[in-house]
């Protein structure tokens, strides 16, 4: 388990970790040696003159002061190992998740990724802060405790260390047999929360649609799961705990038969027999709560694993010597790319001349979001090349890449801030001036006046105060201030009202002036505009031209477009 916490989180942590593990048994042996001291104490208070037991317990007295100052470090040495570990936990996480392909952030990503921030980060902190010792006090008091017994009278001794190997096989057999049911439950229990959360975002759709209860049919399975794999975690736990109890209970058993066995032989005296009595109750309660302290680390194992797979995912590699394009022509070289086993693109080439706009069009799936996600380089190819004024782009810097290029997706995020933060993240050195002509350019004034708070208003978690057409101005207004000399355009498919189409149309235009441009087209004068038209479907470009062109032949395209804007007269 430590293994794997320095394995998560690398070796800086590795000689604080020692220390305090070492601090912490050291505390556990002086615990043990503690309750050892009784025996004196309970003999000489037996004994002929009960008085000389004050040495011994002046003796206790002080152990346990030491003890109560050892617990106390060893407590915060756990503490302030398992909140740097967090610290150092989060950064690490932080730094890996942004050098990630931006094509692994699909949308089952979301839920993982915020519970390994929150549960798997908070489990690392757990073993280290609170686990840690009481697992070592569980294994070590014990054993120091039989230690002493062993010393005062071995056969006693011998038969509370007759409990070690039983423990330790209960203990294995438990983690076996809840291992698989563990990782199961820890799957079920994303889901449920992924479901959870489903549920809340598509509270509008679901009430729109009147269909509530099939939704809530689906979170019901899913909590259904999550109940039954509980069950099953309890099952496979259960064995376990109640035979550590009645090893427990047994052997405690053992050493009272064979104490008094002992006792009336005359071999001990009432006073051993007490002091030892004493000291097995004392192995009891530490080892019962094994399996508490074994199931939690199991839970945090289970965390730990999923983030060092997380962490263990290999961002897109960086060539070691990059290289700078000197212009902004694109290329899709023969590029073959899949999907998992869904081959999207296959042996594509096409070519967008510096300054030039491509529109790409086809069916749903035809994989048009697809190209501007290579291009952007969200994912390497399988085949071919992508490359920018000649340069592949797995040469170039991804800082480089993505400074190069202007992105307005349909789907627009926005930050829980300002609008003016959200439009400087386009280009943070910006001059105010700048960001302000931006938001003129992209016909965001307008929303900004009608706005109470202007500037400084709040546009909500995910942009969530703004319109879809309000949201898009505000992201065309961070593409024309970061002036990047790409544009990768995906249009808006559902329809804004006219008011925003215009001047969400208005703002693309001059986004796109004088720029290398590759947009999904779902308009008809956003295709009549582009120099070139490519129409894709089953991993091919099917046709290619300008829209008259392609319109004259009579093709795919034609069709498409008639069956479109038939669509669009009659809706
Ligand atoms: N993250 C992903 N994992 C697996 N398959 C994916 C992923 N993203 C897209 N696909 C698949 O790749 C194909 C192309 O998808 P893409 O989104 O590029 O199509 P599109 O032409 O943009 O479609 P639409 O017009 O509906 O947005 C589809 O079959 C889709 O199911």
């Amino acid at each position: 388990m430590i293994g794997l916490l320095l394995r998560v989180l690398g070796n800086e942590y590795a000689k604080p970790m020692r220390r305090t593990v070492a601090l912490m048994t050291v505390t556990a042996i002086v615990e043990g040696l503690l309750y050892a001291l009784l025996v004196p104490v309970l003999h000489k208070l037996f004994g002929s003159d009960p008085a000389e037991a004050w040495p011994y317990l002046l003796g206790f007295g002080g152990a346990v002061a030491v003890y109560a100052v050892l617990r106390y470090l060893s407590d915060v040495s756990g503490m302030r190992v398992g909140t740097s570990m967090l610290r150092g936990m989060y950064y690490k996480l932080g730094d890996h998740l942004a050098r990630l392909p931006l094509g692994w952030y699909d949308s089952t990503r979301v839920g993982d990724v915020s519970t390994m921030a929150s549960k798997g980060l908070l489990a690392a902190l757990g073993v280290a802060a609170h686990l840690l010792a009481p697992f070592i006090s569980a294994l070590v008091t014990p054993l120091t405790i039989v230690a002493v017994m062993i010393a005062y009278d071995w056969r006693l001794g011998l038969a509370a260390l007759a409990a070690a190997p039983v423990v330790a096989v209960i203990q294995k057999w438990t983690a076996r047999s809840s291992a698989a049911v563990d990782a199961e439950r820890h799957e079920r229990d994303n889901e449920a929360a992924g479901r959870v959360i489903e549920f809340i975002q598509a509270q509008p759709v679901l009430r729109a649609g009147g269909r509530t209860g099939e939704r809530f049919g689906l979170l019901d399975n899913a909590l259904q799961d999550v109940e039954r794999t509980s069950r099953r975690t309890v099952g496979a736990v259960l064995p376990g705990a109640v035979s550590l109890t009645v090893t427990v209970q047994v052997v405690f058993t053992l050493i009272m038969v064979l104490g008094t066995y002992l006792g009336l032989g005359g071999d001990i005296g009432v006073a051993e027999l007490l002091s030892i009595l004493v000291l097995a109750a004392r192995c009891a309660d530490p080892l019962l709560s094994l399996s508490d302290i074994g199931g939690k680390l199991r839970g945090a194992r289970v965390e730990l694993d999923r983030l060092d797979t997380v962490l263990r995912t290999a961002p897109l590699p960086e060539p070691a010597e990059p290289v700078r394009p000197e212009s902004h022509g694109v290329e899709f070289d023969s590029v073959t790319f899949k999907h998992g086993d869904r081959l999207v693109f296959d042996d594509v080439s096409l070519t967008v001349p510096v300054g030039q706009r491509l529109a790409v069009v086809g069916p749903s799936g035809a994989g048009k979001s697809t190209l501007l996600q290579l291009l952007a380089r969200f994912y390497d190819v399988d085949a071919g090349a992508v490359r920018i004024g000649g340069v592949d782009v797995r040469s170039m810097d991804t800082e480089d890449l993505m400074s190069r290029i202007a992105i307005v997706f349909q789907d627009v995020y926005l930050f829980d801030g300002t609008i003016e933060q959200n439009v400087r993240l386009g280009r943070p050195d910006a001059t105010d001036a700048e960001v302000r002509a931006a938001a003129s350019a992209a016909r965001l004034d307008e929303v900004i006046d009608r706005l109470p708070d202007g500037w400084a208003a709040d546009v909500g978690e995910g942009g969530a105060r703004l319109s879809g057409g309000e949201r898009q101005r505000v992201s065309i207004a961070r593409a024309l201030l970061k002036d990047a000399p790409i544009v990768l355009l995906d249009e808006v498919t559902s329809s804004l009202d006219p008011v925003n189409e215009a001047a969400v149309h208005e703002g693309i235009e001059r986004l796109m002036a004088g720029r290398t441009v590759v947009t999904v087209a779902h308009r008809m004068r956003t295709v009549r505009r582009a120099d070139r038209v490519v129409f894709l479907d089953g991993g091919k470009i099917v046709e290619e031209g300008s829209h008259d062109e392609l319109l004259l032949q009579g093709g795919r395209y034609a069709d498409f477009w008639n069956i479109s804007t038939a669509a669009t007269a009659s809706g």
